[in-house]
């Protein structure tokens, strides 16, 4: 199926606090490997992301945890010389099934980027529909105005700016635009959302509300965050992948378990070493 054919996929979701989509979904990736031309990245990661939890994935810089991340929901396709092996399961169906559409996934796992990227000339109001026009949804006719505070509410933005919606995206402070993305992601209610470093560029205070963000939402949607910050990772999630790519060869996970866990009792000397500050 053509992507042509993706973009006439229209959906028209009911008014509000639906789940049309489904609801928070268990993600599982099985044997994942990847390479960008001949550099293999990853090599053969499996990892069971379970619903209504957060996972965190840590690891030193270029062990592939955004190549991951991107190969959740069908974005590592995009680059030219990208590709992959293995499989990506939607509670149990796989998303790079060739009877499934590539707009499907995107829509059902959301993305929110490490730079906040609001349209910025556009109102608040307006960026927060604009993720239905990208993914070929049509807002609900009536329920425009329930949908926007919907998810300014849940992306804890709502009470900040509720009184001017019609101001640009650009006019908000660094952390009010990234939790405006987050409100734009969950526009389209999907049922995993998929947060590539998205404090990295904030302050401490828009931070923690970021943070609080997260673990309000994780009981509508599964969160899968990558993150440098060891104390952020243990604040807001519920399991761990530590990933490693030594001397050269492919990221692969060390380790994976219940957080407190990893940081507490970790089993593998590298995963200690690690979250305890000694590399990466
Ligand atoms: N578009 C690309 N083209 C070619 N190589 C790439 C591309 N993107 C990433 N890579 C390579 O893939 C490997 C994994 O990169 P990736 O960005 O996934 O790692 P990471 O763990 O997310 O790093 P960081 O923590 O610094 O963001 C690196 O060797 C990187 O150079």
């Amino acid at each position: 199926m053509s992507d042509t054919a993706d973009l006439h996929d229209t959906l028209t979701l009911p008014p509000v606090r639906g789940t049309a989509t489904g609801g928070p979904a268990t993600l599982e990736a099985a044997a994942i490997s990847a390479w960008f031309g001949d550099h293999k990245v990853l090599d053969r990661v499996s990892l069971t992301m379970p619903a209504r939890e957060v996972t965190a994935l840590i690891g030193p810089s270029g062990c592939g945890k955004s190549t991951f991340l991107r190969i959740l929901n069908r974005m590592h396709e995009l680059v030219g010389s990208a590709s992959l092996a293995g499989r990506v399961l939607l509670d149990g169906d796989d998303i790079y099934d060739r009877g499934r559409r590539i707009t499907r996934a995107r829509r059902e796992i959301g993305m929110v980027f490490q730079k906040p990227n609001p349209f910025p000339a556009m109102s608040l109001y307006d960026n927060v529909l604009a993720g239905l026009k990208l993914n070929g949804i049509k807002a609900p006719r009536d329920g425009k105005d329930d949908l926007v505070e919907e998810c300014l509410t849940k992306a804890g933005l709502w009470r900040e700016v509720k009184d001017r919606l019609r101001q640009p995206g650009g006019a908000l402070s660094g952390g009010q635009q990234q939790r405006l993305c987050i409100a734009r992601s969950l526009a389209v209610r999907p049922r995993v959302l998929l947060m590539d470093e998205p404090c990295s560029a904030l302050d401490p205070t828009s931070t923690r509300r970021i943070e609080e963000t997260i673990h309000d939402l994780k009981h509508e949607v599964t969160i899968v965050i990558v993150t440098h910050n060891m104390q952020q990772a243990a604040r807001v999630s519920d399991s761990c992948a530590f990933f490693l790519a030594e001397q050269g060869t492919p990221g692969a996970i060390v380790e994976h378990g219940p957080t407190d866990a990893m940081f507490d009792h970790p089993r593998d000397p590298r995963t200690s070493d690690y979250v305890n500050g000694r590399f990466g």
